[in-house]
């Protein structure tokens, strides 16, 4: 393995480095918002990072996505929105080298970190040896059922008297697994009550996507906005992270619902997402026609006309209320 001196940016002396990354960037579009949070903390997340991957000779695999935070303001930011306070109970999916679960921990919060790499699980076990409110597991996320290892840990915070009812979400996340993490996470209100993700920018965008009329607009979109509150909060230029992507990056925040919140359909939630995808299947197709096989595309023209939509609509012109709405005459008819 090379030795990652030569590889990473050098580590200057002084607190502030000059290569220190500069800070968020202002939005970049309507859709987009800047946020400006004091950092109160001096913790230096360029010189802990770079000095936890030299430590072990470790070179980011790009693989796992290993692009590292190197600006501790925006993991500040991110635990700030997330108003990450004493006694929360946390979940945080890849730590790598542990610098947002730093602040996590300093914030008051007992962490759950699940690192994939085992390398960087030890490295992270290891660099907060000295607490007990971190507990680390080294498996994927996308293969974990978190449920036992979350609702235990909510139960022994009960126990000690620091009721805490919902855990939250805090992490930077590899941005190949953005829509894996998506699916599993928000369906869990009943365990979470909020999810903030660093993900790619463009992710970002789509995700956040509640309007009509982009060809972005896909049944996640229903999903998301069915199971959460999907918000956009600001840019992370691409600069603060180590090895730089080749994209921006962008923190959301998820408010999960609650089952009782759900919008009314009135079949399984199954069913729904099963009419939903197949209003997407094919080519942007009018809806009497992709849903043809549901019912006939008489039936199809008549919901559409009870639910007060043209005869010739596309999936991508429905709202998530429009798609309950037409779904449950559907299933009526
Ligand atoms: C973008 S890095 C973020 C690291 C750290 N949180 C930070 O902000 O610097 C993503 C981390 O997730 C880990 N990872 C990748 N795939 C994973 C998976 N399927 N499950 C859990 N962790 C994963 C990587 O090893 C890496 O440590």
């Amino acid at each position: 393995m090379p030795c990652l001196l030569h590889s990473l940016p050098p580590i200057s002396p002084s607190t502030t480095p000059k290569t220190r990354p500069k800070p968020p960037l202002p939005a970049h579009n309507s859709r987009t918002r800047t946020l400006h949070i004091t950092c109160t903390r001096s913790q230096d997340d360029f010189h802990a990072t770079l000095k936890a991957l030299n430590s072990r000779n470790r070179t980011p695999r790009k693989s796992l996505g290993q692009h590292y935070m190197l600006n501790s303001s925006i993991n500040e930011q991110l635990v700030s929105v997330a108003d990450v306070k004493d006694g929360d109970v946390v979940l945080e999916i890849g730590p790598g080298t542990g610098s947002l679960t730093n602040i996590l921990v300093d914030a008051g919060a007992t962490v759950l970190a699940i690192e994939k790499d085992p390398h960087m699980a030890a490295l992270v076990r290891e660099r907060f040896a000295s607490t007990d409110r971190l507990k680390v597991l080294q498996e994927d996320f996308t293969k974990c059922h978190i449920n036992s290892h979350m609702l235990s840990l909510l139960e022994s915070r009960d126990l000690l008297g620091q009721k805490s009812r919902f855990a939250k979400v805090v992490s930077n996340i590899p941005f190949n697994i953005s829509t894996d993490v998506v699916r599993q996470l928000l369906p869990m209100g009943d365990i979470f009550s909020e999810v903030v993700l660093l993900l790619q920018d463009e992710t970002a965008m789509r995700f956040v996507e509640s309007s009509l009329r982009t060809s972005e607009y896909r049944p996640i979109n229903i999903f998301i906005n069915f199971y959460s509150d999907p918000e956009y909060k600001f840019k992370v230029p691409r600069e603060n992270f180590f090895p730089q992507p080749n994209v921006d990056a962008a923190v959301v925040t998820f408010k999960l619902k609650q089952t009782a919140d759900y919008p009314p359909v009135s079949t399984t939630k199954s069913f729904f997402s099963m009419v939903v995808n197949s209003a997407f299947n094919g080519k942007r197709k009018m809806l009497r026609r992709s849903l043809q096989h549901i019912c006939t595309s008489l039936e199809i023209e008549e919901a559409l006309g009870n639910a007060g939509l043209p005869a010739t609509s596309r999936p991508e012109e429905l709202t998530l209320d429009d798609f309950v709405r037409l779904h449950n005459l559907i299933v009526k008819a």
